[in-house]
């Protein structure tokens, strides 16, 4: 599977076949041996793909009876062990145990990473109690292993930084032994809080943190956006940084083909960029230069299949919380090397929101959409956000029933 999978040729002929429907069973068409000479052009795209069901190794098995004091023991190249990580460790051993057992994973992040939503109680508090619950759930449901928390899915600006740490502890906490990657968002408007928010997820034991840009006072060039992160991922050295591309969001436009250029000199845990932009020709410079030393995971869901065509390692977004299985099919077609079929998958994510975008789509109607297929009450968001309406929820989940099956 994966890369690991047989050598086909890329099936030219397939780009011309038609998608069968949306329901239909996987692997029913276009998997058949290639015809086209294109397969050097995949290959770059397939090498660091490997679905995140097919990793065969969980959090569990690597970390039996782990502690982030021997969490250098299991590293990889990609992810040395920082200088200062014996500072790091120190801390987590006056932390309170049962959360330092250290999530981070000598598996590079690949795959679907969940951009988790904080659930909320009615009355518009943090809903910690179905943490657990939701874990289960994008494991046993959706097939995926890896979250992002606090991030724009997660209201994560819309927090206080006492609800962060709290959303980030109960998250380290029910994935332990059963999540791959606990990736917390820790971004802020100000630098003391996003590096408390990074030395907490460090103390924690969270497997990775992730910054955006600053966006009321903004970065306005590369060198003041690597100060920041800079002094941001130095507060969790033992630990990777993604950098959380969202120029929609934040209105910073820095190239990620530029930022990354001696970025690891700067910051050396830097592991990654979380790439929230349609920019692909900026994506896919990143990729040539820089594949195999970082993780490029792309987060507009409804292109993904184009990013991967481009080499993306993974994905992180929002529609993995209740489209993860579906998406997951996808990963896997692209790794065989069935374009067609990944191509069918693609097209049924790209109906729904093409459907919600017209009724009006954000984070407020992603918790709907979540609560409806997944179960588990989402709750309203949080001010400025306003509630789905019943109609909305009533369309959305009308069309999900008739896409999955
Ligand atoms: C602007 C936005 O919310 N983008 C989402 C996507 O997953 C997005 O919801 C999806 O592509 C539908 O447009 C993610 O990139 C955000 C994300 O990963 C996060 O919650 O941090």
């Amino acid at each position: 599977m994966g890369s690991g999978g047989p050598a086909r040729a890329f099936n030219a002929a397939a780009l011309g076949t038609e998608p069968p429907p949306c329901g239909e069973a996987p692997f029913a068409r276009g998997a058949g041996p290639a015809a086209g000479g294109d397969e050097g052009r995949l290959r770059a795209g397939l090498q660091l793909l490997s679905v995140s069901m097919c990793g065969p190794s969980t959090h569990a098995q690597q970390h039996k009876g782990s502690h982030s004091g021997s969490r250098g023991q299991s590293q990889t190249p990609a992810q040395p062990r920082a200088e200062g990580q014996g500072r790091e460790a120190a801390r987590c051993a006056g932390h309170r145990g049962s959360l330092c057992s250290s999530m981070a994973s000598p598996k590079r992040l690949q795959g679907l990473t969940a951009a988790t939503i904080t659930p909320m109680t009615p009355d518009g508090e943090i809903n910690l109690s179905v943490i657990g619950q939701y874990v289960d759930y994008l494991i046993k449901e959706q097939g995926v292993k890896n979250v992002f928390v606090n991030g724009t899915t997660g209201e994560g600006l819309a927090l206080s930084t006492q609800e962060r740490k709290q959303l980030a502890e109960e998250w380290v906490t029910k994935g332990k032994n059963k999540l791959d990657h606990v990736i917390i968002h820790v971004g802020a408007l100000n630098l003391p809080e996003a590096k408390e928010l990074a030395k907490h997820a460090a103390v924690i034991g969270a497997s990775g943190i992730a910054a955006i840009a600053p966006f009321f006072f903004k970065p306005t060039n590369k060198d003041t956006l690597v100060a920041f992160l800079r002094e941001v991922a130095a507060e969790a050295p033992g630990i990777p940084f993604y950098y959380y591309h969202i120029p929609s969001l934040t209105g910073v436009k820095i190239r990620i083909e530029e930022l990354l250029d001696g970025i690891k000199e700067q910051i050396p845990t830097f592991q990654g960029v979380k790439f929230s932009d349609t920019d692909l020709l900026d994506f896919a410079q990143c990729v040539k230069n820089n594949k195999e030393q970082f993780v490029l995971l792309y987060g507009v869901d409804e292109h993904l299949l184009s990013a991967l065509a481009m080499g993306a390692s993974g994905a992180v977004g929002s529609t993995y919380n209740y489209l993860g299985k579906k998406t997951n099919l996808m990963l896997e077609a692209f790794a065989k090397q069935d374009l067609a079929l990944a191509r069918q998958h693609q097209f049924c994510t790209g109906e729904f929101l093409s459907f919600v975008f017209k009724l009006g789509f954000g984070v407020a109607q992603t918790k709907a959409v979540m609560s409806f297929t997944s179960r588990i009450p989402m709750g309203p968001p949080r001010l400025p956000l306003l509630s789905a309406s019943v109609d909305f929820i009533e369309k959305a989940k009308a069309k999900m029933d008739s896409l999955i099956m």
